[in-house]
C-alpha cells in the first residue's frame, strides 16, 4: 500500500477542518483530491506530507507511520505545496542541490539525481538560472523537480494546476501524466474537469468529509445525461409529451422549447423524434444535456454516498 490513512482528523483550535479522512492507494497513476475552497484538501494533503501533526489517526506511506517513522515514510514521499517553496535568489541548480541535501541523498550521488530531476522536468536549459526570473510555468517545475528528487514512489500535489495560463497548463498536465507513469501522483483541485482530464481515481472531499471515493469511469456514471432540449415549431402540452415511453417529467422553458428528463433510455433522443413525426410537433432541435460537473459536484456534496 503506498498509502494509507486512518480516520485522519485534525482541528485547528475548536474547529475540525477535516474528520475520519480514510484513503487506501495501492497502484501507481493520478489519484485526484476534489473539493471546493475550504473543503480540507490543502489540511489534509499537509498531514500526508508530515508538513502538519494530526489531531487524530494514522498516516502510513508505504508501510511507514509518518509520525513514528517520518525519515522512513519521507523517503518515499514528495511534496508541491500550494505554494511550491522556492528560493527565489538562488539559482535552479543551487537549489535542487540544496532540497537533494534535505532529502540526504548521498553527496556522491547529488549531481547525478539533480540532472535526471531536471531532465525530467524540462529544465535543464535553466540551470544556472535564478529562479526569481523564470515564469510562473517554469518555477512550478522547479517545484516539481525537488518533489521527485528522491525517486519518491508517491509525489503529493496541492492545486499543481492553479494560476498557470492556458498554455502552461497543458504542458504541466502533459508533465504530471510523464511523473505519474513510473508513480502515484495524488493531487488536489477544486475544479472538476481538470480531475476528470487527469485521475484514475477521485477522492472528493466537502466539509472535511470523503463524499465520495471511485474510480473515475464510476464517477462519469454521475455524468450520464438525464434531459435533454427539445425545440419545437409546434409545441405539444407537456402530458402529451409524457406518454412518451421512458419520459419521466418536462417542463417548457420557453413557449417553444422543453426541457425532458428521462430515465435510463438510450435511444430518448430517436424515441422523441418517430413521437414528434407522428404527431405533428415539428421538432426544430434536439440537445441532450450532459449532467453539469457543477451540478454533480452540488448533488454529490449534499449526499453522503460512500
Ligand atoms: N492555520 C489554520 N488555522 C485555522 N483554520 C484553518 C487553518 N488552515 C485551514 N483552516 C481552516 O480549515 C478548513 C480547511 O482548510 P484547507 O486549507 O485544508 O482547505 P482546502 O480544501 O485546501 O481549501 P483551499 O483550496 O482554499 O486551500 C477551512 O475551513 C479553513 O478555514
Amino acid at each position: 500500500m503506498i498509502l494509507k490513512t486512518e480516520n485522519l482528523s485534525h482541528r485547528y483550535g475548536a474547529n475540525w477542518a477535516i474528520r475520519d479522512i480514510n484513503i487506501e492507494i495501492a497502484d501507481n497513476g493520478i489519484i485526484g483530491l476534489l473539493g471546493s475552497n475550504g473543503a480540507g484538501k490543502s489540511t489534509t494533503m499537509n498531514i500526508i506530507c508530515g508538513a502538519l501533526n494530526q489531531t487524530e489517526g494514522n498516516v502510513f506511506i508505504n508501510g511507514a507511520d509518518i509520525r513514528k517513522q517520518p525519515e522512513l515514510a519521507k523517503q518515499s514521499i514528495g511534496f508541491l505545496p500550494q505554494n511550491p517553496p522556492v528560493y527565489l535568489d538562488l539559482t535552479v541548480d543551487e537549489y535542487l542541490t540544496y532540497t537533494a541535501e534535505l532529502r540526504k541523498i548521498e553527496s556522491r550521488k547529488v549531481k547525478a539525481a539533480v540532472a535526471e530531476a531536471k531532465e525530467k522536468t524540462g529544465i535543464t536549459h535553466f540551470s544556472k538560472r535564478v529562479i526569481r526570473n523564470l515564469s510562473g510555468g517554469y518555477r512550478q517545475r522547479v517545484g516539481i523537480s525537488q518533489a521527485i528528487i528522491h525517486k519518491p514512489k508517491l509525489v503529493v500535489m496541492d492545486e499543481p494546476t492553479n494560476g498557470l495560463d492556458p498554455n502552461q497548463l497543458i504542458e504541466a498536465r502533459k508533465l504530471i501524466r510523464e511523473i505519474a507513469r513510473e508513480r502515484t501522483v495524488l493531487l488536489s483541485s477544486h475544479i472538476l474537469s481538470e480531475i476528470h482530464l487527469l485521475c484514475r481515481e477521485v477522492i472528493m472531499i466537502e466539509s472535511g468529509r470523503i463524499i465520495f471515493s471511485d474510480s473515475m469511469d464510476a464517477f462519469n456514471n454521475y455524468m450520464q445525461p438525464q434531459s435533454v432540449l427539445v425545440r419545437f415549431a409546434n409545441p405539444p402540452p407537456v402530458i402529451e409529451l409524457q406518454q412518451v415511453q421512458g419520459i419521466t417529467r418536462a417542463e417548457y422553458l420557453t413557449d417553444k422549447q422543453a426541457r425532458i428528463f428521462f430515465d435510463g433510455e438510450e435511444d430518448i433522443t430517436e424515441r422523441i423524434i418517430v413521437a414528434g413525426v407522428q404527431r405533428d410537433w415539428r421538432i426544430r432541435e434536439v440537445n441532450l444535456e450532459k449532467g453539469q460537473l457543477d451540478d454533480i459536484f452540488k448533488q454529490l456534496s449534499t449526499q453522503t454516498i460512500q
